[in-house]
């Protein structure tokens, strides 16, 4: 069997009293699979900020999922992400102008891409939640740009304890006022966030009901639109209640966010280090477009097959969410593909995504950046066959039922940002710079000064690169 196994020996770990996590695809399948025979583990329960109202992400019962999750489908469906790209364009190039700042055509000052990754995806996400922008990545004074860094701080919190052996003692106490102790004690920055989710999906409610009343259309459709005026596609029952439209709306900028930007950061971390693949995404790109206008989703975008190879690579790499997602094995058990194993209901079981990611017989030379490992073709040394394993063997997304539903957002958010900061600007990492990068004083697993470091927390803690920008020659 093959599995991290290839690092460390142990395909097979069993990580606590109850879980047990299996690293090769097919286990992976057999958990995460939408009909395989498990539901989220009761851990996921700690995170709805009061038990009796979960969101999509947090909810358990699989029936209550599966309402919600229709509904929320069809705020980020295919159509809803085509309409958006647009707004994607605005910050991408206002972003651009931002990052160069006004030394015209020299280098701009070094970035720290994390931060400014991170304002520029939160001004996105809100914009197409809410349709306002909230231009964090602008400098100046700014009351909101702390929020990112603030629900990082409560992830951090959360994960810490799911992940800790007093889950089961938090939850139990959950409902016996400690959902109230933990509200009243809430840091104010985050009652601030919470507060200001409130208000704006209120604000949006009523600018939603005016429209109805008139008989008018809204300009702009944006995501609380659509959650707004979802039905149930199998059942034609309105779709969200208040509270579960404010809840539906915290999980999209938290989901929608943290994740996005962390691979943008990660992917200019791998293209300064990489100057090969660096000129050969920026050669790709300048070459298929003529005007950054034209830079968009389409045919021409999808033909850049190398700057998506480098995307994948990059989720390879730095998966956003890399622990084991756990999975509460149902009544009847779970065989897991692969091994002879089949568990007994009430255990947790799961497939850590940055193991199975660094798996060395479907990834040759895990630990290095490698875009050309996802393209076969004739001049290139990677065979259909081995491409085919390692496609069949990336879930950045997780899979099934439980999957991402933003995935084709985020996607096309990573894409159209990449090419059009490519197409009008080149770009290096500041001279002797190391931050992000592993270094030979640092812990075992660390030391990798070509691997882009970050520390899991449900989401990944980061800094750096620093980078610089100016205007194309
Ligand atoms: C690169 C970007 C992204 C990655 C790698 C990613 C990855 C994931 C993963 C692995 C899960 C499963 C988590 C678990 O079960 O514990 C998940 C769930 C989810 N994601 Fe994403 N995500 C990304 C972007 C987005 C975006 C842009 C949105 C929406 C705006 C989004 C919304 C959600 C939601 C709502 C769930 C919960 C789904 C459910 O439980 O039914 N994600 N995502």
């Amino acid at each position: 069997m093959s599995g991290f196994g290839n690092v460390m020996n142990c395909p097979i770990v069993r990580t606590s009293h109850d879980s047990v996590t299996f690293c090769t695809p097919e286990a992976f399948r057999s958990i995460y699979d939408t009909k395989a025979n498990v539901q989220k583990a009761r851990q996921y329960g700690i995170w709805p900020k009061e038990l009796a109202s979960p969101n999509t992400f947090s909810v358990i019962d699989k029936e209550k999922h599966a309402r919600k999750r229709r509904v929320m489908t069809a705020a980020i469906s295919e159509s809803a992400v085509r309409t958006s790209e647009p707004f994607v364009f605005q910050h991408a190039d206002r972003w651009g102008e931002l990052l160069v700042g006004d030394r015209k055509n020299e280098w701009s000052e070094p970035r720290n891409m994390s931060e400014w990754s991170d304002s520029l995806v939160f001004d996105i996400i809100c914009d197409l939640c809410f349709g306002r922008s909230f231009d964090t990545k602008t400098p100046g004074p700014n009351k909101l740009r702390s929020i990112p860094h603030d629900i990082l701080q409560f992830l951090i919190f959360a994960y810490n304890v799911i992940y800790s052996p007093f889950a089961d003692i938090w939850l139990w106490m959950k409902p016996k006022g400690l959902d109230k102790l933990m509200l009243s004690q809430m840091p104010s920055s985050i009652k601030q966030y919470l507060e200001f989710v409130d208000a704006s999906v209120r604000q949006r409610v009523e600018e939603e009901n005016a429209h109805d009343e008139n008989g008018t259309e809204p300009t702009r459709k944006d995501m609380l639109h659509y959650l707004i005026h979802a039905r149930d596609p199998e059942t034609g029952a309105s779709g969200y209640d208040f509270v579960e439209l404010r809840e539906e709306t915290d999980l999209l900028i938290v989901a929608g966010f943290d994740t996005t930007a962390a691979v943008l950061a990660a992917l200019f971390f791998y293209l300064v280090q990489n100057p090969h693949v660096l000129e050969k995404v920026q050669h790709e790109v300048r070459s298929a477009f003529k005007h950054s206008e034209e830079v968009r989703s389409g045919a021409q975008l999808a033909a850049c097959t190398y700057l998506r190879a480098a995307i994948d690579e990059t989720m390879r790499m730095n998966p956003p969410s890399a622990s084991d997602m756990l999975r509460e094995v149902l009544p009847g058990g779970l065989r897991i593909a692969g091994t002879n194993e089949i568990i007994p209901p009430g255990i947790n079981v799961g497939t850590p995504l940055y193991a199975l990611h660094h798996d060395a017989e479907i990834f040759p030379e895990p630990f290095r950046f490698r875009p050309e490992r996802w393209i076969a073709d004739k001049n290139n040394v990677e065979s259909i066959e081995s491409v085919q394993r390692a496609e069949a063997a990336l879930f950045p997304f997780l899979m099934g039922i439980r999957g991402c539903p933003g995935k084709s957002l985020a996607k096309m958010e990573m894409l159209v940002i990449s090419s059009r900061l490519l197409f009008s600007y080149d770009l290096r990492g500041e001279p002797g710079d190391v931050m992000g990068a592993g270094r030979r004083n640092l812990i075992w697993g660390r030391r990798n000064k070509s691997q882009f470091q970050t520390k899991d927390a449900m989401v990944p803690l980061r800094d750096g690169p620093m980078v610089q920008f100016r205007p194309r020659a």
